[in-house]
């Protein structure tokens, strides 16, 4: 893959607009001001991924050498230069949305720029940050299409949900970030106290997430597909209370992310679009 569109980390930058598509389905809306929110929810998301590299030029050398900075395929000044051009692009696009829109991508474009910089390594502040963020993309499509207070709780999920992947991640990368000097969860507390952290997490996360049918923001077909993502939550939870090595640290951080595509899956049949669409088949 070319190595600019391997550092904006694609796949995490979709599954991000995939937050602002959901809230188009929740409020009806598909209009321009939708599809220029997703460009910059894309762009935002891609420009924090290359300066997280950035700053993590060292450390990715032993987590993760294959990354573009690491290896050669990307000079740290190009990477500087190219996130600050897609965060530019993001914050202007967004306050030719409007002022409230603009603030919101450039303070968590701020925000990103001070994770990677010095939050990331700081006890669980780092993985608060980051977990804001992820639920910010909610509101900040909520905020777009007129339905703040349904993109508010679908934020919290998000939130809890990036908690639990983010600390398992910071199991798995002990190592390289122990030579860095970061203070992360399992290096001051230990993996057996994350790892509890973290499953606790997930399962406040998906025990309670019917309460979205019965607020009425999905209707009932959320509940099956949900099922299914509470599958994948409960079994990644159970794993990591089990073992807490890094091996299943990095097992366990696959599974929360394939059970969170699985939950778009339900936030979409839920929605009143889908299900409007539904009831006119049947
Ligand atoms: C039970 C229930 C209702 C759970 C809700 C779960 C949910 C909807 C989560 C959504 C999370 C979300 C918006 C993900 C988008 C992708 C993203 C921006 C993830 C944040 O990733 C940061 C991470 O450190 C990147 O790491 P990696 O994936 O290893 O490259
Ligand atoms: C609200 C708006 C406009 C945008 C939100 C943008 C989003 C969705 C941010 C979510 C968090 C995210 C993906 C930020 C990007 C950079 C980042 C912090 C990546 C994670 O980096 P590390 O914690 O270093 O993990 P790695 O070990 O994988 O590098
Ligand atoms: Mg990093």
């Amino acid at each position: 893959m070319n190595p600019y569109i391997e550092i904006l980390r694609p796949v995490n930058a979709v599954m991000a607009v995939i937050t602002v598509i959901l809230m188009a389905l929740i409020a009806g809306r598909f209009d321009v001001d939708v599809l220029i929110a997703c460009i910059i929810v894309f762009t935002a998301t891609g420009a924090g991924n290359v300066i997280n590299d950035y700053f993590d030029h060292e450390i990715d050398r032993i987590n993760r050498p294959s990354r573009p900075i690491p290896s050669g395929r990307i000079t740290r000044r190009a990477a500087g230069t190219y996130s600050a051009l897609l965060f530019v692009l993001a914050s202007a696009l967004g306050f030719y949305l409007g002022p409230l829109p603009g603030l919101v991508v450039a303070s968590s474009s701020l925000l990103m720029v001070y994770y990677a910089r010095s939050l990331k390594k700081r006890c669980l502040v780092g993985n608060i940050t980051i977990s804001f963020l992820t639920g910010m993309s909610f509101v900040f499509g909520g905020i777009v299409v007129g339905e703040l207070s349904a993109s508010i709780y679908l934020g919290i999920y998000a939130f809890l949900m990036t908690m639990a992947r983010e600390i398992v991640k910071d199991m798995e990368d002990v190592e390289g970030d122990q030579v860095e000097g970061a203070t992360t969860l399992p290096i001051t507390h230990g993996m057996r106290v994350s790892g509890i952290l973290a499953a606790a997490f997930m399962l406040s996360a998906s025990l309670t997430s019917p309460s979205l049918y019965i607020i009425g923001i999905f209707s009932i077909l959320y509940i099956p597909v949900l099922a299914v993502a509470v599958l994948f939550f409960l079994r990644a939870a159970f794993m990591i209370l089990k073992v807490q090595d890094r091996e299943t640290a990095s097992r366990v951080s696959g599974l929360i992310k394939a059970g969170m595509a699985v939950t778009f899956l339900a936030f979409a049949a839920g929605s009143g679009t889908v299900t409007g669409m539904a009831a006119m088949v049947i």
